[in-house]
């Protein structure tokens, strides 16, 4: 568990962090959403003690990183730019990690197969490439068997097997009970990934809680509807509750009415329906809504979200 109470940083003028209250939850992969700059790595870096807060506190189980008696079988944490020596292969650097903790060879060479770093574990990390980079750091978070793991970008220069590895890994360490909180950018794999979610914006919350909910209260569903009788049964729907859009001749879509009363209502007309599907917002979606204030670093060209689908992994 994961608490941040107040928490604030300012760098001189800057307030990167301002004054956030949030509770990342054990068992549950929670996502860490936010634009560059939002203030991510900041906060991550706070709740590992490499940054210090202007003011307010943050505890992993109840305590600062500070106070951890032996931080590295506690917290592991993948944070970018970590300082590897890069004459030492991987597995030297793991060896003087776990020396640290007393932790023996057996456990580094474990973490260097879950990692997939077998065949590379005897060369230098300078030839490695971003990704292997990635591996490695995260085998290091790995390292002392934590119950909390804190990744940032952990997919970051990972080739699709790689994705999908962290994304099994995350799942796999919160389903033992574990605490795993991870920023990304990637809203597809976040919405695979992530049960919980902690969006932030220029410093602050602008949403937390299950998935579902957030991407729930940040975009709207409608339902499509096709039909013969379409024009009749816009014209029997509306009211001030309906808001009708004509997409094509014998298909509308209806914000508003639930798919239910839709259906009750063409049955009780006897319209004819070929299709009545609820199309909920996508996590994309629901990130863009919540952040469209608070992006600092926008781009030159249209950032609309793709159109949401109705496939279930995908309407996330
Ligand atoms: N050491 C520092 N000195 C001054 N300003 C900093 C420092 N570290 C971060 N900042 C500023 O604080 C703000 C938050 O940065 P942070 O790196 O936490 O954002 P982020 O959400 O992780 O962004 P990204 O998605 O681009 O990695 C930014 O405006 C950044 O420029």
């Amino acid at each position: 568990m994961i608490e941040a109470h107040g928490l604030t940083k300012r760098y001189g003028s800057k307030t990167a962090v301002d004054g956030i209250d949030f509770t990342v939850r054990p068992g549950r992969v929670t996502g860490f959403l936010g634009p560059n700059g939002a203030g991510k790595s900041t906060t991550m870096r706070m709740i590992v003690g490499l940054d210090h807060p202007t003011a307010g506190t943050v505890t992993v189980q109840g305590r600062p990183y500070a106070k951890l008696r032996s931080p590295l079988t506690e917290v592991g944490a993948l944070l970018e730019a970590k300082a590897v020596h890069p004459g030492r292969s991987a597995r030297q650097h793991l060896r003087a990690l776990a020396a640290t903790h007393g932790i023996g060879d057996k456990r580094v060479d474990q973490v260097i197969e879950m990692a997939g770093l077998g065949a590379v574990a005897s060369k230098r990390v300078k030839g490695f490439s971003l990704g292997m980079g990635q591996r490695l750091g995260i085998a290091a978070a790995l390292l002392g068997d934590p119950h909390t793991l804190i990744l940032d970008e952990p997919v970051n220069g990972l080739d699709p097997e790689g994705v999908a590895w962290v994304r099994g890994l995350a799942k796999h360490l919160a389903a033992e009970g574990r605490t795993v909180f991870l920023s990304s950018h990637l809203m597809s794999e976040v919405a695979v990934t992530a049960d919980d979610l902690l969006v932030i914006g220029r410093g602050r919350i602008v949403a937390q809680g299950p998935v579902d909910e957030v991407i729930s209260r940040a975009t709207s569903t409608t339902v499509r509807v096709r039909s013969p009788h379409a024009t009749e049964l816009a014209a029997a729907l509306s009211g001030p509750r309906a808001t009708i859009d004509a997409i094509e001749p014998g298909l509308i879509e209806v914000r508003g009415p639930s798919a239910a009363e839709i259906g009750e209502l063409a049955a009780a007309s006897r319209y004819v329906l070929h299709e009545l599907t609820p199309v909920s917002g996508s996590l994309e979606q629901a990130y863009m809504s919540l952040t469209a204030d608070a992006v600092e670093y926008h781009s030159g060209i249209d950032a609309t979200p793709t159109a949401p689908t109705t496939e279930p992994e995908a309407q996330r």
